[in-house]
């Protein structure tokens, strides 16, 4: 499947710092637009519904999955999460670029349907920082912070199926090395498109 607009995928494990970096990354560019996905687990602290998630019943969600609503989901930490073809299909077709939030295996899901889909993950520079980062944030119980450092050490050997790894030690420097890549892909993106269109500029030619 092709759309005329970049997707970007970010992944980590939890705490690794991918929302916030996403949220200061929208912020400086207006050309980027972040998709609402849908989850199976309660909001948590001032989570608002529309606005991180889309908060439905797992009955809901597993009615959304037999009706094939989702371009990808998966389970995560014991909840379902999914990216819905609503969320992001009508601004792909009109060519903007795009973000998704969102786990490995969905980011792997989102490759083998979007082959051009830029995936990065998010590392943090140490387990103990992850943790710390956790319990800072503090709107995560103490249980469900050691399910999710457990998971963490599976999520982050999966780093070496994406195409760029960002550590998020240095907050600013991290989010210069994400500005980055999204440039570059536009950069790359565009450039592709004009050989193509050149290339049928060539065979037309030829045909003349
Ligand atoms: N470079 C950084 N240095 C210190 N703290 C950071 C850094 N980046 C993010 N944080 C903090 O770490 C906590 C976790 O960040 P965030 O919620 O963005 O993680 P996440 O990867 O999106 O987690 P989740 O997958 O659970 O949503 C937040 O309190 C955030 O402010
Ligand atoms: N496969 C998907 N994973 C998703 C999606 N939205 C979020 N996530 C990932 O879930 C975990 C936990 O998130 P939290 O908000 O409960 O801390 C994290 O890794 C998210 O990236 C999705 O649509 N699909």
């Amino acid at each position: 499947m092709e759309y005329p607009g970049n997707l970007f995928v970010v992944a980590a494990p939890s705490g690794a710092g991918k929302s916030s970096l996403v949220k200061a990354l929208l912020e400086l560019d207006a050309k980027l637009s972040v998709s609402i996905s849908h989850t199976s687990r309660a909001p948590r602290g001032q989570e608002q519904h529309g606005r991180e998630y889309w908060f439905i019943s797992p009955d809901e969600f597993r009615a959304k999955v037999q009706r094939g609503e989702f371009f990808e989901w998966a389970e995560v930490h014991g909840n379902l999460y999914g990216t819905s073809r609503g969320a992001i299909e009508a601004r792909m077709i009109q060519g903007e670029d795009v973000v998704l939030e969102i786990d490995y295996q969905g980011a792997l899901q989102i490759k083998d349907i979007f082959p051009y889909a830029v995936l990065i993950f998010i590392l943090p520079p140490s387990w103990d920082e992850l943790q710390q980062r956790l319990i800072r944030r503090g709107d995560t119980q103490t249980e469900v912070i050691a399910q999710r450092m457990h998971n963490a050490r599976h999520e982050v050997a999966q780093a070496q199926h994406f195409d760029f790894v960002v550590i998020n030690a240095l907050f600013e420097t991290a989010l210069f090395d994400l500005k980055s890549i999204v440039h570059a892909q536009r950069l790359k993106y565009a450039s592709q498109r004009r050989n193509r269109s050149n290339v049928f500029r060539a065979l037309d030619l030829i045909e003349d």
